[in-house]
């Protein structure tokens, strides 16, 4: 049988060059590689667009929507990795952990939007709560999330090493305060939220791993749930999945727990927190992922795996740091 090619649109950019990191050495699929001198040169884009069986497209928005315009083999099956599609007609949300039957729809879909790294979380959160009746889907929600700067793509990551200017560098910045983050559609959507989440990003200074996190005044829910309600919620959601782990209820803690935004980097995992104030009928739900893992590149090669059809008994570790 011959090997599945597969050409990665972007290759030389922070999604692109993790993926390939992820991919290379593989002998179950081929590579196209672009000429580096060429990379940008639309007819060799397009040539191997349409040779290849497998395009991830690891382009901004407006390049990934043109790039699906220049395919014409009905053979080219897509995986783009930016936001543009998340939420269009005919586009699978390649988040396999989403419910049951998603792997499959993955497994046959000809068009896959990779998930972003901030709505990864989110939606990993708040998709079991809502679907449980937990939370219902026209409560207010405050989304909060806290990146590395490679989540800012090359660009950023540059500013931040010293070369070039972005809005964004600096030891932290706050920002989405257009209150209309390109995240908010895809959050609503996969949540099955009735209404849009405030949703507030962050970004400091270190270059990879990202928390997300959303406040509960547990008392303003309309029908009475307790912490540990939440927590098994996620649990029975979650049951069996390799790279989602839910982690042990956490009731009125200690004052010094803290959790470091970096400790899953270089892995595929994403991992679900619920702390707990029964008193104040409070509750903190936390995602913890690498932006360039679970959040991007590990993400992209798990629907690789499942798109084509090839083995995965991986792990999607790659401990490259982010380039620049
Ligand atoms: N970084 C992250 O954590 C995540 C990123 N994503 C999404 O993935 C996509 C890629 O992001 P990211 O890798 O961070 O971005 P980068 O800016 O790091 O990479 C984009 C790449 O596209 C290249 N490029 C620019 N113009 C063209 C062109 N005309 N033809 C071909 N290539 C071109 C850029 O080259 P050059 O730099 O030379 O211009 C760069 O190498 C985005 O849509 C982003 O939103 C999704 C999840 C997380
Ligand atoms: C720090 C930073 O700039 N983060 C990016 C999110 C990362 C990313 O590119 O997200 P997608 O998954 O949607 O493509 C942002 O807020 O736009």
């Amino acid at each position: 049988m011959p090997k599945p090619k597969i050409f990665i649109d972007g290759e030389a950019g922070t999604t692109g060059l993790q993926i390939r990191g992820r991919l290379q050495g593989r002998e179950d699929l081929e590579l196209l590689s672009i000429d580096p001198a060429r990379r940008k040169d639309q007819a060799e884009r397009k040539r191997l667009l349409n040779e290849a069986d497998l395009a991830v497209l690891c382009l901004s928005d407006d390049l990934a929507r043109a790039a699906v315009g220049m395919i014409e083999n009905p053979a080219t099956r897509v995986l783009d990795a930016s936001t543009a599609h998340r939420v269009a007609e005919g586009w699978v949300f390649g988040f396999p952990e989403l419910e049951p039957d998603q792997p499959e729809r993955i497994r046959t879909a000809g068009r896959v939007a990779n998930p972003g790294c901030y709505s990864t979380g989110a939606i990993a959160l708040l998709r079991p709560l809502v679907e449980a009746g937990l939370l219902p889907a026209e409560h207010p929600v405050f989304v909060q999330g806290a990146s590395g700067y490679s989540g800012g793509g090359r660009s950023l990551i540059r500013a931040m090493r010293g070369e070039g200017e972005h809005y964004l560098a600096g030891s932290y910045r706050l920002y989405g305060l257009g209150l209309a983050h390109k995240h908010v559609p895809e959050i609503v959507r996969y949540s099955r939220l009735a209404r849009d989440p405030l949703f507030i990003p962050s970004v400091g200074n270190w270059a990879q791993g990202m928390l997300v996190h959303v406040p509960l005044h547990l008392w303003a829910l309309p029908k009475p749930v307790r912490g540990e309600e939440l927590q098994a919620a996620l649990q029975q959601h979650y049951a069996g999945q390799r790279f989602v782990r839910v982690m042990p209820l956490e009731r009125v803690g200690s004052a010094e727990r803290a959790l470091d935004p970096q400790a899953l980097n270089g892995t595929n995992l994403l991992e679900l927190f619920v702390f707990d104030h029964p008193a104040k009928e409070q509750a903190l739900l936390v995602a913890r992922l690498d932006n360039l893992g679970k959040g991007a590149a590990g993400a992209a090669v798990q629907n690789i795996d499942l798109m084509l059809g090839l083995s995965g008994d991986r792990n999607y570790e790659y401990t490259e740091d982010a380039p620049c």
